[in-house]
């Protein structure tokens, strides 16, 4: 069995987290219940670091918060010296309730509306990434409107194809994101961007996908941006103050899954950049970098209680549990693969092989297919592990079903960071007809 971080098992015989009964978490807050293991997310961002100061180069390394956006969350990142990385107004809205200083948030998106821009100026955020050239003009108007001076970084697609599931690929040509390197929209976006004189154009952005466990795909995207800077700096005498490489660092959810050490991307990188660099006699830009599930995704694992069972027989038993696609819909997304225990006799001999399904009127809701477990009894907490990225913040209300709580351990102590939904809650927003 594998085990995260503080995960382990106590003297009972049941699984703990941060020092902490997973059986008396799930008793006291409920199930199904986000249990985070806040000392890994720390080790996690503190291994970003260090990373970059060992290669001495000056570096951020911004929490993408859409891994996991809540008060309590940013307020860690902020703890550990983190920048963040915002994609709406809702994200930019819980970081700036955090108290996260607004000139470390830099804002992504390839459709932001004059709202969120008019907020992201008005809060004096750190940068705004622009991503397509509707962006530039409505941001110029903003500007100019308000007065406002503003850092951006030009969203570019190098051309890279990283080797991930389809639908969380970016990097390549046909993406919705960003101003394409090879066909002369990058060059085009940067002249415009460099005309206008209350931008501060500071460089460059790109991110290849998620969930990548090599570091060709970013020398490679590396490669074709540097090439293009020395392009630039000798036509238009641009020169970028920051190289922005994004996310996507993979991380185990299964046993298939062999990710690298933080360090190892990040020395792959800053070697790469600065031949790079060398080779075409640049000034060495700040490396920014912006991990969402590398920081989080390990550190949270879900605990539901288990309820009914069907047999088919010589086909398969499903386990059914109190939740399913509204609080993890990556196995319906991506055909995401995770591991599961019983979270009350985790070491206990595995006996059968089960699939585990969710609650939610859809044959497509099914957490994990073909888990050996031992015998599960009615009640049972089953630990779902790894699902501290994208499943909380991507989580929803299908059949009504309310959000669940986010409980955060740490040296023994449980601290609720977002209250479980109410029935209240779900028509909070409802008018009546009459
Ligand atoms: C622009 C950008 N930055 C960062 C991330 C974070 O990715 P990950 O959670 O895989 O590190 C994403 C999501 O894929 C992204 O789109
Ligand atoms: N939400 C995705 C990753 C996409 C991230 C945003 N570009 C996941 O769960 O893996």
């Amino acid at each position: 069995m594998y085990f995260y971080g503080t995960t382990g098992v106590n003297k009972q015989g049941h699984l703990e987290i941060g020092g902490v009964d997973s059986l008396e978490l799930a008793k006291n807050f409920g199930t199904p219940l986000y249990v985070y293991d806040v000392s890994l997310i720390r080790e996690r961002a503190s291994g970003f670091k260090k990373a970059f100061a060992e290669q001495n180069v000056k570096a951020q390394v911004a929490y993408a918060s859409k891994a996991f956006s809540t008060v309590a969350m940013v307020q860690l990142a902020e703890e550990e010296g983190l920048s963040l990385d915002v994609v709406s107004g809702g994200e930019l809205y819980t970081a700036l309730a955090a108290g996260f200083p607004a000139e470390r948030i830099h804002f992504h998106g390839n459709n932001k509306s004059r709202e969120e821009l008019e907020m992201a100026l008005d809060n004096q955020i750190g940068c705004i990434v622009i991503d397509n050239f509707y962006e530039i003009e409505l941001l110029k108007t903003i500007c100019l409107e308000k007065s406002a001076k503003v850092n951006v970084l030009l969203r570019v697609t190098p051309g890279i194809e990283a080797h991930t599931h389809d639908y969380i690929l970016t990097g390549q040509e046909d993406s919705k994101f960003g101003f394409d390197l090879q066909n002369g929209q990058a060059e085009k976006a940067l002249a415009a961007v460099m005309a206008f004189e209350s931008f501060d154009v500071l460089g460059l952005h790109c991110h290849i996908g998620s969930q990548i466990f090599e570091t060709t795909g970013f020398l490679l995207a590396a490669r074709k941006i540097v090439e293009k800077l020395a392009e630039w700096k000798a036509k238009v005498a641009f020169e970028a103050k920051v190289l922005n490489l994004g996310g996507g660092f993979g991380i185990r959810y299964t046993k298939e899954d062999e990710p690298i050490p933080p360090s190892q991307y990040v020395s792959a990188i800053i070697k790469e950049v600065k031949l790079l660099i060398e080779q075409y006699s640049l000034e060495m830009p700040e490396i920014w970098i912006e991990p969402g599930r590398s920081l989080v995704g390990d550190a949270g694992m879900t605990l539901y209680k288990i309820g009914s069972s069907k047999d088919v027989p010589n086909v398969r038993k499903y386990l059914a549990v109190d939740g399913g696609m509204s609080d993890n819909i990556r196995p319906a997304l991506y055909q995401a693969k995770y591991e599961a225990v019983l979270a009350n006799k985790p070491l206990a001999q595995n006996t059968e092989t089960v699939s585990i399904a969710g609650k939610c009127c859809e044959s497509g809701d099914m957490l994990i297919w073909d888990l050996p477990l031992p015998r599960a009894e009615e009640d049972d907490i089953l630990a779902v592990f790894c699902t501290g990225a994208y499943g909380y913040s991507m989580a929803n209300n299908y059949n009504r079903i309310p959000r669940p709580a986010v409980v955060f351990v740490e040296n023994g102590n449980a601290t609720l960071v977002v209250k479980r939904e109410t029935y209240e809650d779900l028509i909070k927003h409802d008018l009546p007809l009459k």
